[in-house]
């Protein structure tokens, strides 16, 4: 990194082989000598420090249209994508498809005049905030869009500050370590606003405003579970004669690139807990020795690592148990399985999930009813148990249901059962849950050996009955929605990984009676592009 007088930012390149370039390709207005371009009016000039083997280092696959690999533009960025990258329009010629001078060609606007030949062009960059002008570099250009490098940031955005890791700007891990955390939060706010209105279709009165994104004072040293990659380990090559050796080496251990698959050693990672770290040298040790004595299998595609840190203990074994407490309750779970990762954030997930199910119906009906579906290991139905008369949880991961079955023993939770089932056929199925009910729950089912009653899920008041699901980023099924919406609970609590799917479903709900009630997102992973965001439906028409 290099600071300029001017304060604007050199940002290091995003692939080894230009990160020699000081600023190596420029677009020239007279012509090279022995490159003639019948499309183009610019030739290209390499920078004198650059080594001519090196800049004509085209890759194969690169599609020269509507850039040349590595030119170089000036661009004002507009906005973010859901990951991350900033978004430029770059104005090309329609007709005969060639760029406008590139240097100037973002920055200028375009007139009624020329707006008939001109289009413009998107283009992707990494690690800049909306506002800035920065120098890119193209390195791909895609059938609708291109991707490019940053090389410098002209006019740096009041929120830009330092990352605090070395590798943010490479490493695809975080997307955001160079923006104030409040206006990660804002950004995120923002994006989940848009989704609802763009995916769902919604229309401002059809929803809330969405609430400011929630987070927690801990944006670095939160991340309880990291998986980082490494390939398999190579021959030792002689540096003089470059024969193979006989002994191994391992390379990059971490995670991959921002928009590629290449590994970035990653030996410190600034958002995983303290503890993962301290294990993350000593697992990075032990894969570099077993390499080199040749004890390390070989995986042909890579391998992934585990880091799961429950309580301070750093578990690497995917099917060893460990334990975590949220909110006064013990969960315990094989490390490898899904378990939400900021356990800083969780117990006001929790919170929020609790309080959106309990509240009364718009009827003033309480609930006495809670369906978790796509439940895991069972955080929100035993979570939310002492509040409702019976909990029942849906999972697909038999293993999770047994841990949901197991947590529920541990905790002396006894109005709460658990379906091994896909969440898709719970309110048609014709398995009993049995519970130990509280209250008059009981409704007509009968007792079994246990002394709990057995009851069907499709039997619970659907008046007094809140669905709470947490699909994966894909969202809820069509089939899912559909028997959601023939059983027509009276509350849908939505968390979701992903909001641009959560969007979607939410345009189905209200097109079938349901009304948005609140949008809230969680800043779950502060450094990253990821929104965690919880939707709550009310259904209004019967
Ligand atoms: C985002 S996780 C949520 C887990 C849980 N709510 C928690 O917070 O710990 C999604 C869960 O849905 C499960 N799942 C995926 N597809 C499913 C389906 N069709 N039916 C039921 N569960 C499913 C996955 O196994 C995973 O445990």
């Amino acid at each position: 990194r290099i600071a300029s007088p001017s304060h604007s930012f050199f940002l290091s390149f995003r692939r080894p082989a230009v990160s020699s370039f000081a600023v190596a390709w420029t677009r020239s207005t007279s012509r090279h000598p022995t490159k003639s371009r019948t499309r183009r009016p610019f030739a290209f000039r390499a920078s004198s420090t650059v080594a001519s083997e090196e800049i004509q280092k085209v890759p194969k696959k690169f599609k020269p249209y509507p850039f040349q690999y590595h030119d170089v533009l000036t661009v004002t960025v507009e906005s973010l994508t859901n990951l991350g990258f900033g978004i430029a329009r770059v104005p090309i010629k329609e007709n005969d498809n060639t760029i406008l001078q590139p240097e100037a060609a973002a920055t200028t606007s375009t007139t009624d005049e020329d707006s008939t030949e001109q289009k413009k062009w998107v283009v992707f960059i990494p690690n800049v905030i909306p506002g800035e002008t920065c120098r890119i570099r193209i390195y791909r250009n895609h059938a609708t869009y291109s991707d490019a490098d940053l090389i410098q940031v002209l006019t740096p955005s009041e929120d830009r500050i330092e990352p605090k890791c070395g590798l943010a700007n490479v490493c695809g891990g975080c997307q955001y370590q160079h923006v104030k955390i409040e206006r990660q939060r804002a950004i995120k706010t923002q994006q989940v606003q848009e989704l609802f209105e763009r995916i769902g279709g919604l229309k401002r009165d059809e929803f809330p405003k969405v609430l400011e994104t929630l987070g927690t004072e801990h944006v670095f040293g939160y991340r309880s579970k990291i998986t980082p990659h490494y390939e398999a380990p190579i021959k030792k090559k002689d540096k003089d004669s470059g024969n193979s050796l006989k002994s191994y080496e391992i390379g990059p251990i971490g995670f991959k690139e921002k928009a590629s698959r290449r590994l970035v050693d990653v030996p410190y990672c600034h958002i995983a807990t303290p503890a993962i770290n301290t294990a993350l040298e000593q697992i990075r040790n032990e894969k570099r020795m077993e390499a080199i004595e040749e004890r390390l299998k070989k995986p042909s595609k890579g391998a992934t690592l585990l880091l799961r840190d429950a309580e301070g203990v750093v578990e690497t074994n995917h099917t060893e148990y460990v334990d975590t407490i949220v909110n006064g309750l013990t969960f315990r779970f094989q490390a490898g399985n899904f378990f939400q990762n900021n356990p800083y954030m969780l117990p006001k997930m929790v919170d929020l999930v609790v309080s959106a199910a309990t509240a009364p119906s718009p009827k003033g009906e309480p609930m006495t009813h809670l369906i978790d579906c796509y439940c895991g290991s069972g955080l929100f139905a035993l979570g939310s148990s002492s509040f409702f008369d019976v909990c029942v949880g849906i999972e697909v991961n038999a293993k999770a249901v047994e841990e949901a079955k197991g947590n529920a023993a541990l905790n002396g939770i006894e109005n709460c059962d658990f379906v091994s089932a896909s969440a898709e056929a719970i309110f048609q199925s014709q398995d009993p849950v049995r519970v130990g009910l509280v209250g008059n729950a009981g409704g007509e089912g009968g007792c079994d050996d246990n002394n709990r009653k057995t009851l069907l899920v499709k039997d619970f008041p659907r008046d007094n009955t809140v669905v709470v699901v947490d699909p994966p980023r894909k969202g809820c099924s069509p089939e899912f929605l559909e028997q959601l919406d023939q059983y027509r609970p009276a509350r849908v609590v939505y968390m979701s990984c992903d909001p641009a799917t959560q969007a979607r479903d939410a345009s189905f709900l209200v097109g079938h009676g349901y009304k948005i009630m609140s949008v809230q997102p969680f800043d779950l992973f502060p450094q990253t592009r990821h929104i965690e965001c919880l939707a709550v439906f009310d259904r209004v028409i019967n």
